[in-house]
């Protein structure tokens, strides 16, 4: 795709052609040429050409776009914010239009995803440790390096404007200090980067967590997430660059509730792997009056397909009764923000089930309801509390209950562009207990022949695996059904079960979906 450029030197967003760290080069390793926003090459290996005036005599205005990224970063790293919640606001507040908000979002999320790579980079071309740097100033820093080395910003533009939006925000003193770094960052282009960083190394977690900017131990947990689930390890590249690609936005209407004519009529296609699914690569859904109204959501097919695994899953008869006389009656144990709660009562809806969908948070539970809105009141109900007592409260009281466990989303890094930096290694060991108790409690409130759904958007094998394994050793009256064969029944392909066990793992690098993990545990009746 071409991009046209214009004065600020924006190009448009998702096809602004970015390249992050780890994403392909289809130039070439090392060409030592890269395209600019119109499409030329620029040699790297000559000395790149910059605006003659000094900073100070430079643009002191910040660019609408390139504030919006700045204050996302800035919120990201000052207060734990989530990008993707703060960035539409900012995008409102600023007025942005669809192109500049376009690139603000490229902008953001290339820098946030990017940040291992840029600041191992950023230590090469500044001459104390980065810790030592304002924070300010370290964002602003970022927001240079993805423009300068993954964008198809000419290498002016970028400099100009950086350096335009430190002066306005972090005062002119840094200014300088910005546009010197940012010149040693031109020096090379982004492979020539990489084989500088890597020079030496031998370790191959150590090269790709440089290489395709993941911490290390993600980039070992995810090693042995593909090994355990029956993959290759070499497929960890594919995985890595997958993470660092802008995801499509997949959207579900509600079964029953909505349809997608709205959405195919304003420009996404058809989703192939779920039914009632679509997918766009880019704009906002949010100008969708389905999705206002809540009858079309916005939701990861895989996420989708687990929902509708468990209400296919299926049960056995009560015992001595060969029908559910009121109904099934089906439980979201962890609920919040309520994505699966939604698909999940509009199934229930259709086939006279009623839904309970519990989460602890109030925040969250309050999300939860707003996400059941468009789902008939008579269908669900919502439960403020802790999901580890419902087994002892309502021992054999649930058809089909979904344990969609708190976990460290080290399958969902490529919507989350900040979360690979913020999550811990002792997180997988942490959670273990927690995703232990919720699933046993699940487990007592099923009733006999009934379905305890157990998924997470993480294939650590800590998190997926073990927990199911610990589960079944514990009891004799469970059996696994095989996750994969039920996904493939609810998909449109038919094809997502690996094949390798009967828990069931998707991958963003073989599916386009989320790493969700299934397992379909049934009591026997
Ligand atoms: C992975 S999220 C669930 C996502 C949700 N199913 C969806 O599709 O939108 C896990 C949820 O579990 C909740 N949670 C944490 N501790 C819990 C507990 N003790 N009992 C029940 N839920 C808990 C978290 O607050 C969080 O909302």
């Amino acid at each position: 795709m071409t991009n046209e450029n214009h004065g600020s030197g924006h190009s448009g967003a998702r096809d602004s052609g970015a390249r992050s760290p780890g994403a392909r080069n289809s130039g070439g390793q090392n060409s030592g040429a890269r395209r600019n926003a119109q499409g030329r090459e620029r040699n790297r290996t000559s000395a790149p050409s910059f605006t003659a005036a000094a900073p100070s005599a430079r643009t002191r205005k910040a660019d609408p776009a390139r504030l919006v990224a700045f204050e996302v970063l800035r919120a990201v790293s000052g207060e734990d914010a989530y990008a993707n919640l703060v960035l539409p606001s900012r995008i409102r507040h600023h007025h942005l239009d669809k192109r500049d908000a376009g690139f603000a979002t490229e902008l953001s999320y290339g820098a946030l995803r990017g940040q291992g790579t840029y600041d191992a980079i950023l230590a090469r071309c500044v001459d104390r440790p980065l810790e030592q740097l304002d924070p300010a100033v370290l964002d602003a820093l970022r927001i240079g390096v993805h423009q300068l080395l993954a964008m198809r910003v000419p290498a002016h533009a970028a400099l100009d404007q950086t350096v335009g939006l430190a002066r306005a925000v972090v005062g002119a003193g840094p200014s300088s200090l910005i546009n010197a770094v940012l010149r040693r960052v031109t020096a090379k282009d982004l492979q020539e980067w990489i084989a500088t960083l890597t020079h030496g190394q031998t370790d191959a977690s150590t090269i790709a967590a440089l290489t395709y900017s993941h911490p290390e131990w993600i980039v070992r947990a995810l090693r042995q997430s593909l090994v355990a689930h029956g993959r290759v390890v070499t497929e960890i590249t594919a995985l890595l660059e997958a993470d660092n690609a802008a995801p499509v936005v997949n959207l579900v209407a509600l079964p029953g509730l909505g349809d997608l004519s709205e959405a195919l009529a304003e420009g996404f296609t058809v989703g192939p792997l779920a039914p009632d699914s679509a997918l766009s690569s880019g704009g906002d859904p949010g100008r969708l009056l389905a999705v206002r109204e809540g009858t079309n959501r916005v939701q990861d097919v895989g996420s989708q397909l687990v929902a509708r695994a468990l209400a296919a899953a299926e049960l056995l008869p009560r015992r001595g009764s060969a029908a559910e006389p009121d109904g099934e009656r089906w439980l979201d144990l962890c609920a919040g923000p309520g994505g699966k709660a939604a698909l999940l009562a509009a199934l229930a809806g259709q086939c006279g089930a009623t839904l309970l969908a519990n989460e602890p948070a109030p925040h969250r539970a309050k999300l939860v309801k707003q996400a059941l809105a468009a789902v008939p009141r008579d269908v669900w109900t919502v439960r403020i509390g802790d999901g580890r007592e419902v087994g002892e409260q309502r021992p054999e009281g649930f058809d089909r209950i979904l344990v969609d466990a708190p976990c460290t989303g080290l399958g969902a890094l490529r919507r989350r562009p900040e979360s690979r930096w913020r999550r811990k290694p002792s997180d997988v060991g942490e959670l273990g207990p927690l995703q232990r108790e919720l699933l046993a409690s699940a487990i007592k409130a099923v009733r006999p022949g009934g379905v305890v759904a157990y998924a997470t958007c993480s294939p650590h094998p800590a998190e997926t695996n073990a927990v199911v394994v610990d589960a079944l050793r514990k009891r004799e009256d469970l059996e696994l059904l095989d996750a994969g064969a039920v996904l493939d029944g609810v998909s449109l392909t038919g094809k997502l079960g690996s094949g390798h066990e009967k828990t069931a793992q998707l991958w963003p690098h073989i599916h386009a979906t989320d790493a969700m993990f299934l397992a379909l545990i049934r009591k026997k009746a």
